[in-house]
């Protein structure tokens, strides 16, 4: 089955160079110093970058160079130092800690390589938690067809450990996508997971984008995780340093190679 009512499809428009596509989340000039004199450490040295609405895009590069930093800023999670992030029209920059917080419940899904699923509660009731706090009502229809989608329409009793690690993600990516979020930030999702169980959650994440226009970041290591974005974005000490479109599994572990990744 497919993924039953949609979201808003895509807007696109037309520039100098051909089509244009929204963006979702953007970096303009961004620079994340942590600390300060001769330890301070340049994790973003100047990052301008657009993640198209509707699109797969994974961010990629080798160890330290910035990956987590650029998520964490780019989700409102971490302050920059210095630049501008936009969700859609909405600049994240000189918010307060309350209006972020906010933001980030009602616009930014997160699925994380750790699950952060509630022990306690069913899987039910940990994919509807952040509506519930929220004091939304998930659209009923919407619900069940992420449910089936996921496969987890016979799960939903069980707690997260009665389930194995690709279901407690697929419950992860399914409290992600209930309220619709703008963007969903991964943080290596498939992480934790074996190859088969990671390549499910792939496609899941997959066909979410391609079937319901859901706009999905996702940092990761693995070249193959990564050959099932629309486009990979290459961090090499703090700064941008490439893309590829349409990645596969070659393309990406060549470009790292020439990272020195
Ligand atoms: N809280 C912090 N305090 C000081 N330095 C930090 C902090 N967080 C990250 N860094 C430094 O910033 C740089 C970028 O780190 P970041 O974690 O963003 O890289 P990464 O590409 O995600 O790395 P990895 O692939 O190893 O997870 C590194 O040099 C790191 O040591």
């Amino acid at each position: 089955m497919s993924w039953s009512t949609p979201t808003q499809p895509v807007q696109h428009g037309h520039g100098p160079g051909g089509p244009v596509r929204e963006s979702a989340v953007r970096a303009q000039g961004v620079r994340k110093t942590y600390g300060r004199g001769e330890s301070a450490v340049g994790a973003l040295r100047g990052v301008d970058v657009s993640f198209d609405k509707g699109a797969f895009t994974a961010i990629m590069g080798p160890s330290g160079s910035g990956k987590s930093t650029l998520m964490h800023v780019l989700a409102g999670l971490d302050t920059v130092s210095a630049g501008q992030i936009w969700l859609g029209d909405t600049e994240l920059t000189g918010m307060n800690d309350a209006k972020l917080t906010k933001l980030r419940r009602d616009r930014i899904g997160f699925v994380f390589q750790a699950f952060n699923l509630i022990p306690a509660l069913n899987a039910k009731a940990n994919i509807e938690l952040p509506m519930t706090l929220a004091r939304r009502t998930p659209d009923a229809q919407w619900y069940d067809s992420i449910v089936e989608r996921l496969g987890l329409t016979q799960r939903l009793t069980h707690r997260p450990t009665e389930l194995s690690g690709g279901q407690q993600q697929r419950v992860a990516i399914a409290r992600a996508l209930l309220p619709r979020p703008d963007v969903i930030f991964a943080d290596e999702p498939t992480g934790n997971l074996d190859s088969t169980a990671g390549a499910e959650v792939l496609s899941m994440l997959r066909a979410s984008v391609r079937e319901t226009g859901q706009t999905v970041v996702m940092v990761t290591h693995d070249p193959v995780a990564a050959s099932y974005a629309d486009r990979v974005v290459l961090l090499a000490d703090g700064q941008i340093a490439g893309e590829i479109h349409s990645p596969t599994t070659d393309s990406v572990l060549d470009a790292l190679r020439h990272l020195g990744g």
